[in-house]
């Protein structure tokens, strides 16, 4: 049996776990729709972040703070599967080589679409940037809400998690980090 039968097989399981007729007409495709959209969703581990940054990257003596905020994301967390949307900001200070911009939100995509716990995928963005473009600094910081505790558990849908991961410059210098701060501050979720 081939891995892809493997997995919609697992999905007619699932289905019937929950009480649903696998025969009925409107979920006979469901099961093949629910593999391609896992494709999709969980495509970050096909994906190489050194690659992407690597394909892009320009020499510049530009040595100021480069910050694309806004970077809207979905992943889903490790512990039960269920999404975590949220937004990503990214700032770094170039050290002789600055990255295209749409390199950012790329890597942000292929941490995202992995399992995840989002402290660690604030640092795995991090580490990314910093291999990669060696930089004076580099900070990230996501802020999102977890379905996990917003569908089921602890039902709590006004509450988002902020983490945040420093190196270099704005992790050392209470200046760079402020400037790194007031800049996103706006752009926190309500
Ligand atoms: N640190 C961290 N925890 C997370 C993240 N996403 C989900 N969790 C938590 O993972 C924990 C798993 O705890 P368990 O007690 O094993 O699972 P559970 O019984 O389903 O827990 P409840 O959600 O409290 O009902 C929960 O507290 C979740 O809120 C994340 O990104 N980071
Ligand atoms: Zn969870």
């Amino acid at each position: 049996m081939s891995k892809e039968q493997e997995f919609e097989d697992s999905i007619r399981n699932i289905l019937e776990y929950i009480g649903e007729d696998v025969n009925r007409e409107g979920l006979e495709k469901t099961p093949s729709r629910v593999r391609k959209a896992f494709e999709f969703i969980c495509g970050g581990y096909k994906e190489n972040p050194e690659e992407i940054l690597n394909s892009a990257l320009f020499t510049s003596s530009n040595d100021e703070m480069v910050v694309i905020k806004d970077i809207e994301f979905y992943s889903q967390c490790e512990h039960h599967m269920l999404p975590i949307i949220g937004k990503a900001h990214v700032a770094y200070i170039p050290n002789g080589k600055v990255v295209g911009l749409s390199k950012i939100p790329r890597v942000v995509n292929v941490f995202a679409r992995r399992l995840q716990i989002q402290e660690q995928m604030t640092e795995q963005i991090c580490d990314a940037l910093n291999d990669a473009l060696k930089p004076k600094g580099v900070a990230v910081m996501i802020d999102a809400r977890h379905m996990c505790m917003e569908m089921r558990g602890v039902e709590k849908i006004c509450s988002t998690t902020v983490t945040s991961a420093l190196r270099g410059l704005f992790k050392q210098n209470k200046k760079t980090k402020d400037e790194f701060l007031t800049i996103v501050s706006s752009s926190l979720q309500k």
